[in-house]
């Protein structure tokens, strides 16, 4: 990745070896939240169909681009480039319409979140800023960008969350009754139902995807599957003995990001705009997990965890486990990757991690305690 800190950045995948359509034929995504673990699967998948994809990205003093850097090819080598990267913000407005106006998508995916339900407690205003006010800025801006222009061939998707269904036991359906259980899930809520009155109010095409949890080796490491994983890792490479969690007897419908992200591409190839619940409708404990991923490298879990009430939260989302009955029949969609199979690929990759740290902490670069 560059050093220098670019208006427009870029990049291009092709796996199949074949050259992109020209640029007038291809189909334009913009994506909010490119640099998330979803945004990055999905970059690689619109590429792989031939999309050119432009990620709109926040401001930071540090890049955080890293689970896109893999793609990213110099914007000056204009004719490979089919990822660029803008700054915007979905707490401003102006710059959603902007590029909204400049690049003119063919479908649009808010992925965009503070995404952390622990962390919605302690920056409510700013979970619910970003992600309910935020989700009416950018249908906002479609809605206006459609009227100005008359471009109607534009799609939007809404990342909804299992969480909405918070407190209501599982199995949990698009029929299913919200009851949020955080600011966090109060807020992807009020986006989801922005953006049903948007379809019905100015039928504009677009869908929720009610996204059970999903993970990949590119989670965030403050979410509880890589936080474990890490930790695997990091004790089997013998860089830390103890891990403190929180509730051990919730439980989570977790499938693979790489999956999901299919998903979302789907519902906005449909004829008409919907809401779909998308999950694998199998639930484990934080304590299954922990199970499955210490034992897989031989390790027990009992010698390691520590409980730490920090990590407790005020209002608990007990039971989550999707009935993805609907995106099966009408989408055609189904997970490829199984609980074990998707503990084991993220243990594997945590290992190789760990052992690339303990070769700096080995030379003296790096202090155990420390994480690069
Ligand atoms: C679908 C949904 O999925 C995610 O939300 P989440 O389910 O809250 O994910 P998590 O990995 O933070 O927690 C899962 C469970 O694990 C428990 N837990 C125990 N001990 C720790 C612990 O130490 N850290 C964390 N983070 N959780 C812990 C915790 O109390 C909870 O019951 C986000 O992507 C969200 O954006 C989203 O939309």
């Amino acid at each position: 990745m560059a050093s220098e800190i670019d208006t427009a950045r870029s990049g291009s995948l092709t796996s199949n070896g074949s050259a992109p359509d020209p640029p007038e034929h291809r189909k334009v995504a913009l994506i909010t939240g490119i640099t998330g673990q979803d945004g990055s699967y999905l970059t690689e998948f619109l590429l792989e169909k031939g999309y050119d994809v432009y990620g709109l990205i926040r401001r930071s003093s540090n890049f955080n681009t890293q689970r896109i850097n893999h793609i990213y090819i110099d914007p000056h080598n204009a004719h490979k480039a089919r990822m660029k990267l803008h700054y915007a913000d979905l707490s401003d407005a102006s710059s959603l319409r902007r590029w909204l106006d400049t690049i003119a998508p063919n479908e649009v995916y808010n992925l965009a979140a503070q995404s952390h339900v622990a962390v919605s407690f302690e920056i409510p205003d700013y979970t619910a800023d970003v992600v309910a006010t935020g989700s009416l800025r950018l249908l906002e801006a479609v809605r206006s960008h459609i009227a100005a222009t008359g471009r109607t061939d534009i799609k939007y998707y809404q990342a909804g969350s299992s969480e909405m269904f918070g407190a209501t036991p599982p199995p949990q359906s698009e029929t299913t009754p919200f009851h949020p259980r955080s600011p966090y899930a109060v807020s992807k809520c009020a986006a989801h139902w922005y953006t049903v009155n948007y379809r019905e109010a100015y039928g504009l095409f677009a869908c929720n995807g009610i996204l059970f949890n999903h993970e990949s080796p590119r989670r965030g490491e403050s979410f509880v599957t890589r936080k474990i994983t890490r930790a695997v890792g990091r004790i089997k490479e013998g860089l830390q003995s103890k891990l403190f969690l929180g509730n051990l007897q919730a439980s989570r419908d977790w499938g693979f990001a790489g999956d999901y992200v299919e998903a979302m591409w789907m519902m906005l190839q449909q004829e008409k705009p919907d809401d779909y619940v998308v999950a694998t409708e199998e639930s484990h404990t934080v304590e299954e997990f922990l199970e499955v991923s210490f034992g897989y490298v031989g390790l027990n879990w009992r010698d390691h965890v520590v409980i730490d009430k920090r990590y407790l939260r005020p209002s608990e989302v007990d039971n989550l486990k999707g009935d993805a009955s609907k995106a099966k029949k009408v989408l055609g969609w189904k997970p490829k990757v199984g609980f074990q199979q998707l503990v084991k690929m993220m243990v594997d990759e945590d290992v190789e991690l760990a052992k690339r740290e303990k070769v700096l902490v080995d030379a003296g670069y790096m202090d155990s305690q420390q994480q690069p």
